[in-house]
């Protein structure tokens, strides 16, 4: 028989779908999953999903992990699609000894950056190139194309960027996986945990672009009275116009659902949102970077508010809003300046994404990144694919070194245009009591971003006041002085 020319283990939602899309693309595979649910999960695979392709030899299952490796040609190529966290360090561990010299380790997971760094320099000592590689697009990308953000061991990236490329989704033609890792000098470099970094922001953007929807839906059911039919109408919508966003066409799906009894199913869904840890570990990332990723932390936090369900049920009979008025003003056009306001948090949104990536990657990673290249990538593929990409891939296109996308003419035209109506949707949001956390930081950033005069002025005279911690002058900036505040009288 021949050998595989790529192993994965794992064989859950992730896994099994790569498996059929590698045979689909013409590669023979050799799969394994751990031994708990090993028989069930394998055979079943071997047995169903398997059998139904056309070229089913191409898929080599094995019941231990040596015969698993055996399978593989050398260098041998290896996919790790299983649970973030300890998981993988038990299988490395289990696989390293079976491995010959320059085999690659990839691991697919939504692992955590510093965890994959680690890995990575663990291996490279025994001659292993370990690759964190971020996969998205859930079950349908892993089938049919998923986006995928490769970066650590650019040894293991020259041996895998044929299979990666050809499984990935493509966009325009061009695949949406390209090498997430540059040197000053724009050349691909090894990028350390740079791979896993890029799919954690991009799951913080994701949260936020989740979040963005479901404020617009809060606001269209609770203060316009809209069926969730209508919603789901207007959604469309905006996704025929020129918002061509696949969460948009999916979260119209999820609203139009109805169960066995005829009723909306997401309204009878427990309102309490869980999390893996990627938004957080964007949002902590973006903390100890100093860049203000606002719109993805309060993303992160209606994530946990929500989840006080019962402190909430219980907060309601007691916490008091302003009472119950019908909207009175014009419905279409609250609808379109809710549709504005969804587009121009979602410029803040990747506007601080893109500038986490920009600080992060040096300092994490020492290395850089092609910006245009990333908005190539999850233009297809991943679960934040959408037409909004094609402005953000221009906007780094026309300026490499861009600091900050709100400084493109087009992203500046946008927001100048629709400012208006995003200001109204917040006004109408606070004067009804109804919470809109994402808009609302995304606007407080477009004003402070715009502000030439904060009041941190006075957040210095107050640190100065407290613990002498100085300023500076206006008219000496990089000159410290500390002032007597309180003349000696004693406090
Ligand atoms: N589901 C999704 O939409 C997406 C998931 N991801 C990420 O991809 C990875 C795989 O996700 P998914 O397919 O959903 O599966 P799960 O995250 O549910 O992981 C299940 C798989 O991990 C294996 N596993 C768990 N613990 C161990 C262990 N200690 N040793 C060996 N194997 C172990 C399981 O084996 P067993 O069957 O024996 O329990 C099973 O094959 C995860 O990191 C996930 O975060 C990324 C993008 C999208
Ligand atoms: O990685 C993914 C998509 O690319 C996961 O499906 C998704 O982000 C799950 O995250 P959480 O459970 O935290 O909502």
């Amino acid at each position: 028989m021949d050998k595989a020319d790529i192993g994965v283990i794992g064989l859950a939602v992730m896994g099994r779908n790569l498996v059929l899309n590698l045979v689909d693309n013409g590669f023979c595979v050799s799969v394994y999953n751990r031994t708990t649910r090993q028989e069930r999960l394998l055979q079943e695979f071997l047995e169903k999903e398997a059998k139904q392709l056309v070229d089913a030899k191409k898929i080599i299952g094995s019941f231990d992990l040596s015969s698993f490796v055996i399978n593989i040609k050398q260098p041998r190529r290896i996919l790790l699609m299983i649970s973030a966290g300890q998981p993988i360090d038990y299988v490395v561990d289990e696989l390293t000894p079976l491995l010959d010299k320059g085999d690659i380790i990839m691991d697919g997971g939504n692992s955590e950056q510093s965890d994959t760094t680690r890995r990575y320099r663990v291996l490279r000592n025994v001659g292993l190139h370990f690759m964190g590689i971020g996969v998205s697009g859930g079950e349908e990308g892993a089938r049919h194309g998923p986006s995928i953000m490769p970066g650590g061991s650019l040894e293991g990236w020259l041996h895998t960027k044929d299979i990666l490329q050809a499984i990935s989704a493509k966009a325009d033609g061009k695949p949406c996986c390209s090498w997430i890792g540059l040197d000053i000098s724009g050349n691909p470099t090894s990028s350390e945990g740079a791979g896993h970094f890029v799919k954690t922001v991009h799951n913080g953007i994701g949260y936020a672009d989740m979040q963005l929807l479901a404020e617009a839906y809060h606001l269209m059911r609770d203060v316009l009275n809209m069926d969730l039919t209508e919603v789901a109408e207007a959604f469309d919508n905006w996704n025929a116009g020129n918002l061509e966003w696949r969460l948009l066409e999916n979260t119209a799906e999820i609203l139009r659902f109805k169960d066995k009894f005829g009723d909306h199913l997401v309204e009878k869904i427990r309102d309490a949102a869980a999390q893996k840890g990627t938004g957080k570990w964007a949002v902590i990332e973006a903390m100890n970077a100093g860049v203000p990723a606002t719109v993805i932390n309060e993303s992160v936090s209606a994530r946990f508010v929500s989840a006080l369900k019962n402190d909430r049920v219980a907060a309601s009979t007691k916490l008091v809003g302003p009472s119950h008025q019908k909207f009175d003003g014009n419905l279409a056009s609250m609808v379109d300046d809710i549709r504005k306001a969804v587009q121009a948090s979602k410029i803040i949104l990747y506007a601080q994404g893109f500038m986490l990536l920009q600080e992060s990657l040096p300092r994490l990673f020492g290395c850089y990144l092609n910006c245009a290249d990333l908005a190539q990538m999850w233009r297809g593929g991943c679960v934040i694919r959408s037409t909004f990409l094609d402005h953000v891939k221009n906007a780094f296109i026309l300026n490499p070194q861009l600091k900050n996308l709100l400084m493109d003419e087009y992203f500046i035209n946008t927001l100048a245009d629709f400012q208006m109506s995003w200001r109204r949707v917040i006004v109408t949001a606070i004067n009804h009591g109804i919470p809109a956390p994402a808009f609302s930081a995304a606007l407080s950033y477009y004003d402070s971003f715009r502000c030439p005069r904060l009041p941190a002025n006075l957040l210095q005279a107050q640190r100065d006041f407290y613990g002498a911690h100085t300023f500076e002058l206006l008219e000496q900036p990089g000159v410290f002085h500390h002032n007597d505040w309180n003349q000696g009288k004693p406090q």
